[in-house]
């Protein structure tokens, strides 16, 4: 058996991945305990690994059920973790007997880790009881002084001290000094439920200063799980190397913004729902209009705009975008230079309910952020812009990315990056674009010929040369990209339905002439 630590050489291509461990009780409904942390960690970008502490049976209404993991499961799952992935920080939750807390901290002095942080919970949203008084000696005397921070809300800081309830800004920040009075490093008493406050205000405590951390509540029934996020959230970013006041802060802002993004999503029918950690569950798979995978018959007529050549024809993006898709203009791409970024994303918007409508792909040229802000179809990069690797990254896996290549060589770094066609040009000399190498059809070929994707030739095409283009005969290309050939005329959509009419008889021709053959 191989021994971590052992003399292996190091591999400097591999890279020590932040890990947090939550220590933790499953809830049934995923809104919080282990499930949150996992969502939380994942959605922050850290490794999260569980030991679990109890099952519970519960939903947006309630417990309805709990069953504790016995205390020598517990300490087999910690062993299992501890003595093998390299954590950072653990993360605590429901710890719900004497014998699990004594454990935990058994097997933190036997395999330490560089931070703690307690999240001491004991009643649940619904107001289910998780973990009872009898805890309360051997968190303040065990739990606590090991702690980087703990993170208590109102009822459970009142536990802790065993005083009355905490009702106000004064009320918390005595409290926290108490608390660290126990031993851990912070305090963070949050002060979510403070009656009467237009804000959510929580109180840090270092042991020398107070900090008020105020941001405005947010107006949202989906806040189950909160605690636990907030907790892990913090764990993470400790995790990644940040000082304790900077991490609360992260963590304080990355919670109001899922719960924000979350306000009016339904997820079970009880008082409390869950929220949405990874920002996705409205954008993505509930997008009706949403267009499915990619589809290369799309760029048989690719109409690619130009903000100057519409503005001179006085017409904005947007009309000129749907006269194109009502010409027949199979997909769209916005490649609008010199235009502000704000003007730049109202008008993408716009057109993307117009392609939407029509069930046309809307692509931005260059401009990830303004795809990614719009919910574009996907982007066109050329070889000095973001690279397309790079692009699929930030836009995942269903988005559709075009690359501009001229060589065999780029046509293959394409294919390897990811992309899903090839935009190859400038085929005839054009004046849309300064100082573009001209291929020529030879260089069309030799593109199509080599690359394993789809291609769509651009540079120079109209109404007068199009099928000479298309008539290269090669399976790859799948169309023609044109700017000024639709945009540079009077009227788009008779511009557009005259191109489409030439390309339709040259891809007629070229399938006869392939059944011929
Ligand atoms: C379909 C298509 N092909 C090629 C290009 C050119 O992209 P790029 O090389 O990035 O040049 P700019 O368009 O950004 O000037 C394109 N836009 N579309
Ligand atoms: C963007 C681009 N990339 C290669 S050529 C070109 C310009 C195409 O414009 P036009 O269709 O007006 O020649
Ligand atoms: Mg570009």
């Amino acid at each position: 058996m191989q021994v971590r630590g052992a003399s292996t050489a190091v591999d400097c291509s591999k890279m020590k991945i932040p890990h947090v461990l939550t220590i933790a009780g499953s809830d049934s409904g995923a809104g919080a305990g282990i499930q949150a942390d996992l969502k939380a960690c994942a959605a922050r970008g850290v490794y999260c690994s569980t030991v679990i502490t109890a099952v519970t049976a519960q939903n947006t209404v309630g417990v309805q059920g709990v069953n504790i993991v016995s205390e020598d499961f517990v300490a087999e799952q910690l062993t299992s973790v501890l003595s093998d992935m390299q954590v950072d920080v653990v993360k605590t939750g429901m710890l719900p007997s004497v014998g699990i807390v004594k454990i935990l901290c058994q097997k933190i002095r036997e395999f330490p880790v560089r931070a703690l942080v307690v999240d001491p919970v004991m009643v649940s949203t619904s107001g289910d009881v998780l973990a009872g008084a009898s805890i309360l000696p051997v968190f303040r005397e065990e739990l606590l002084p090991m702690a980087e921070i703990i993170t208590p809300n109102l009822k459970e800081a009142s536990a802790l001290l065993g005083c009355a309830h905490l009702e106000t800004v004064a009320d918390m920040r005595s409290a926290a000094k108490s608390l660290h009075a126990f031993g851990p490093r912070n305090v963070l008493v949050k002060g979510g439920d403070l009656p009467d406050s237009s804000d959510a205000i929580d109180i840090l405590f270092d042991g020398d200063n107070f900090y008020e951390l105020r941001s405005p509540r947010v107006k949202t029934h989906n806040t189950h799980g909160t605690g636990c996020s907030l907790a892990s959230s913090i764990a993470a970013e400790l995790a990644k190397g940040s000082s304790t006041f900077s991490a609360v802060k992260v963590a304080k802002r990355f919670v109001e913004t899922a719960l924000d993004y979350s306000k009016d999503i339904i997820i079970g029918n009880g008082p409390q729902g869950p929220f949405d950690h990874l920002l996705r569950l409205k954008s993505s798979s509930h997008d009706c209009h949403r267009l499915g995978v990619f589809n290369p018959s799309d760029l048989f007529l690719y109409a690619v705009t130009d903000a100057r050549m519409n503005k001179k024809w006085g017409r904005s993006i947007a009309d000129a975008v749907k006269a194109a898709i009502e010409g027949g203009a199979t997909i769209v791409q916005l490649r609008e230079k010199d235009v502000e970024t704000r003007d730049f994303l109202e008008s993408a918007k716009a057109c993307l309910e117009i392609c939407r409508a029509y069930g046309v792909p809307l692509l931005i040229n260059d401009r990830i952020d303004i795809a990614l802000a719009c919910g574009a179809d996907g982007v066109h990069v050329g070889q000095s812009d973001m690279p397309a690797r790079v692009a699929r990254t930030l836009l995942g896996p269903e988005k559709i990315i075009g690359v501009s290549c001229k060589t065999p060589a780029q046509a293959e770094q394409a294919w390897i990056d990811g992309a899903d066609y090839i935009g190859c040009g400038g085929v005839y000399p054009t004046n849309t674009k300064a100082n573009n190498l001209t291929v020529g059809l030879d260089g069309l070929k030799t593109v199509c010929q080599a690359s394993k994707l789809p291609i769509v030739a651009i540079g120079g095409i109209g109404p007068s040369n199009a099928r000479a283009v298309m008539e290269i005969g090669v399976p790859s290309l799948k169309g023609v990209a044109v700017v000024s050939g639709l945009f540079d005329r009077e009227c788009v959509s008779t511009e557009t339905r005259k191109l489409h009419g030439m390309l339709t008889e040259a891809r007629s021709l070229v399938n006869e002439k392939k059944r011929h053959n």
